[in-house]
């Protein structure tokens, strides 16, 4: 049988005495789900601070990672404006989770309750900067944002290594 490694304990202090903690919804999985404690309506293009109802105590070296869910995201379009967020060990506030609907379309409505993001707590790095006046070499040196290309393209065109055009080009605006 396989085992798994023993969780960490974290303390957790309900704000909203009703809320329920957060779950992992299957063993095995790298979030605990979240919940909004506040009923909310997000026109496309809107964004909001919803409260979860927790706050948390975690132990020093490790931090909580506010991450989005990936159904609400494939059925309602709903993003983290700063995804992931980053709860740090020293934060006793409540844990919010800051939403936008990414849908062109369709409002987006949220219930009391509904699990609207997973927390991934990870063990963190602290580290010493040490100033220098260059840095060693490397490969990759300097090279980055799109420096090894294979990007997806638009409108059709199969070229591996071209860049999606924005649509005012391709339109010959
Ligand atoms: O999605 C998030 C992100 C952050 N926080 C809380 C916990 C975190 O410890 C604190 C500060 O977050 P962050 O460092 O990302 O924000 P900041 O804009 O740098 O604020 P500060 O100056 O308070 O650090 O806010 C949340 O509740 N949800
Ligand atoms: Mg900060």
């Amino acid at each position: 049988m396989p085992q798994f490694p023993s969780p960490v304990d974290v303390l957790i202090r309900r704000v909203d005495p009703e809320v329920p903690l957060p779950t992992y919804a299957q063993p095995g999985d790298a979030g605990a789900d979240l919940v909004t404690c506040e009923t909310a309506e997000l026109a496309p293009g809107e964004r909001a601070v919803l409260p979860t109802g927790v706050s948390i105590a975690l132990p020093d070296g490790y931090a909580a990672f506010v991450h989005p869910r990936s159904g609400l995201a494939a059925r309602c379009g709903v993003a983290l404006v700063n995804a992931p967020g980053t709860i740090d060990a020293g934060y006793r506030g409540e844990i919010k989770v800051i939403v936008v609907n990414l849908d062109p379309r369709e409002t987006v409505r949220f219930e009391r309750f509904d699990r609207i993001a997973q927390l991934v707590v990870q063990q963190v790095e602290k580290v010493r900067f040490h100033e220098v006046a260059e840095l060693p070499g490397s490969a990759r040196a300097a090279g980055g944002f799109g420096s090894t290309g294979g990007h997806a393209a638009v409108g059709g065109s199969t070229g591996g290594n071209r860049y999606a055009s924005v649509v005012s080009e391709r339109e010959g605006q």
